[in-house]
């Protein structure tokens, strides 16, 4: 069923999966009186490489779309990250036709209205599946769309979504597309804290890496995340509110890559 529609939703997940009340969840809220910047982070900047043969093919997960990529020459390492982890997918989640709520993470209590997730794996495991429950498993860059100009690349990747109208539909991406021009102007600004899985089964696995500056789109493409279906307790309808809201914190300092 639609994990965020039947039952409570987000709220009941912890019957299932207990973990949901663990001590370190995501999303959370990034409280910036309370971030601690971390010269080290300035040290050892992010490095991001990310090619036009990275994404292979799009399909609609149920809960999101979902661009996947075999990898091949789509490495994050630097910053808070240990080891290389390799590119797997990405995806999206937002809120509803007027509404202000769609983003995982919020920013002193503010939302955006939708945020894409970029999803690597540690190369120190075999594979995204033996890497997806390990404690520094995955490393996922957070990015928050803000309304605005419009974004030609992430249109292209839209233009598909007609075409996966249903959960588990999938067709190849025949073009060219570098994840790349998904990526803030400036991506040397960001905070990191370690947090999971925001959706089941919600792993403790994952090196949080949010964005501080938001990816400008168009209104109207934001409103074309929501030309997507969905599954619902009452029929195939459209998809939006596909997000958790943030969990506590608990003991954990949030560190920021800038002054
Ligand atoms: N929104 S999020 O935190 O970026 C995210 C990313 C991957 C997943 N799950 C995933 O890729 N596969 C789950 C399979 C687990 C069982 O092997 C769930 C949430
Ligand atoms: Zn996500």
């Amino acid at each position: 069923g639609n994990i965020y529609l039947s039952g409570a939703g987000p709220s009941a997940w912890h019957e299932e999966y207990p973990v949901a009340k663990g001590k370190r969840q995501s999303p959370v809220d990034i409280n910036t009186n309370k971030t601690k910047f971390d010269p080290k982070l300035a040290a050892d900047p992010l490095t991001i490489r990310f090619s036009d043969s990275c994404c292979q093919s799009i399909v609609n997960t149920g809960i999101s779309f979902q661009v996947t990529s075999n990898g091949a020459g789509c490495e994050l390492s630097g910053g808070p990250l240990d080891s290389t982890y390799q590119f797997a997918q990405f995806h999206a989640h937002w809120g509803a036709y007027l509404k202000t709520t769609g983003s995982e993470h919020t920013v002193d209590g503010v939302s955006y209205p939708a945020e894409l997730h970029l999803v690597h794996w540690n190369t120190k495991y075999d594979d995204f599946k033996d890497a997806v429950d390990k404690p520094d498993g995955l490393a996922v860059i957070a990015v928050f769309f803000k309304r605005g100009k419009e974004h030609p690349g992430f249109g292209k990747i839209q233009d598909l979504f007609s075409k996966i109208p249903a959960k588990g539909a999938k067709v190849n991406i025949d073009f060219e597309f570098n994840p790349g021009l998904l990526m803030p102007p400036d991506s040397e600004n960001y905070w990191t804290y370690l947090g999971s899985l925001t959706t089941p089964p919600l792993y403790e696995s994952v090196t949080w890496i949010v964005m501080k500056e938001p990816l400008e789109v168009s209104v109207e493409q934001i409103a074309i995340l929501r030309t997507l279906l969905w599954e619902t307790p009452n029929g195939v309808s459209q998809m939006y509110n596909n997000f958790r809201p943030p969990v506590p914190l608990r003991d954990r300092v949030i560190r920021a890559s800038f002054g």
